[in-house]
């Protein structure tokens, strides 16, 4: 008799907002209480049911504003290697804080800096190999992304943002469930209410914005268009809701352009 196929364990990339986990008023400024609440539920969460888990987090009061001092965006590059080296310093001294923190709550983070492997083409096409994120997920760790400035044809560095981390590690490694932690608990429609399901982005267009704080990588509608391009369903959710999404329901908005 042959045996079935063990199911592969479920793969979940969760990306926590910058606007959530750090200051938005004040440059380089975690936010601790937002933080350590949205680590304490993916902490509880990873240990309960031991999913594989990759978490990528944004650059809110540490990315955003050394990128928007230096004029970089996703698009406007610099070959500056004194400001590109401000910005990726500024991730990854947040990345330590989110990655140590993880470690204080015996999660097994380790850090992952995409500047070290990713890249545009002229085009903007990004290429972000996924072997050294497959490698620690396989020896049972949690790899900690992070937006960053990376090399582009043509422009020097620009910006990666988060979101885009999450759709492009999410096809490659075939993600089961794609969550973004953002401030507001959904994308809100003209009333402020949180709308269930968006499949077209021009259904939505009109109610989508930037984001209130510094934000070189487009706020909400680039999240959405962004996640609309994925070959799997997203949700997007606030703080209160990570053990929720962990747990398997869908809370906030999800985001299906298939
Ligand atoms: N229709 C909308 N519904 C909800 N939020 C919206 C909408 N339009 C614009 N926004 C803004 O988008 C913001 C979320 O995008 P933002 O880029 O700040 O998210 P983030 O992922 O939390 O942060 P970061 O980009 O720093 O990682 C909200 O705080 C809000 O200000
Ligand atoms: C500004 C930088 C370097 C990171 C942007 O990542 P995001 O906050 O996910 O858009």
């Amino acid at each position: 008799m042959v045996d079935e196929p063990t199911e592969p364990d479920e793969l979940v990339v969760l990306k926590l907002g910058g606007s959530v986990i750090t200051n938005k008023d004040s440059p380089e400024t975690v936010d601790d209480e937002a933080l350590n609440s949205v680590l304490d539920a993916v902490a509880a969460a990873f240990r309960n049911d031991g999913a594989r888990l990759v978490v990528v987090h944004g650059g809110g009061s540490f990315g955003h504003v050394h990128a928007a001092e230096h004029g970089v965006s996703t698009t406007e590059g610099t070959a500056d290697a004194a400001a590109a080296n401000a910005i990726h310093s500024a991730m990854k001294r947040l990345n330590g804080v989110v990655v140590d923190r993880l470690q204080q709550r015996e999660v097994a983070a380790l850090p992952v800096h995409p500047l070290s492997v990713a890249a545009r083409d002229e085009g903007g096409t990004l290429s972000l190999p996924a072997t050294a994120t497959e490698g620690l997920l396989d020896e049972g760790f949690v790899p900690v992304l992070h937006g960053d400035v990376i090399a582009h044809a043509g422009e020097g560095v620009t910006v990666l943002s988060g979101d885009e981390i999450v759709t492009s590690l999410a096809e490659s490694l075939g993600a089961s469930r794609v969550g973004l932690c953002s401030t507001v608990p959904g994308v809100l429609d003209a009333d402020d209410t949180v709308i269930e399901t968006i499949s077209s982005f021009s259904d939505v267009e009109s109610v989508l914005g930037g984001s209130e704080s510094t934000d070189v990588s487009g706020g909400m509608a680039a999240k959405v268009r962004e996640l609309l391009d994925l070959g799997a369903p997203a949700q997007i959710f606030g703080p209160n809701a990570v053990v929720a999404f962990l747990q398997g329901e869908n809370p906030g908005t999800l985001i299906d352009g298939q």
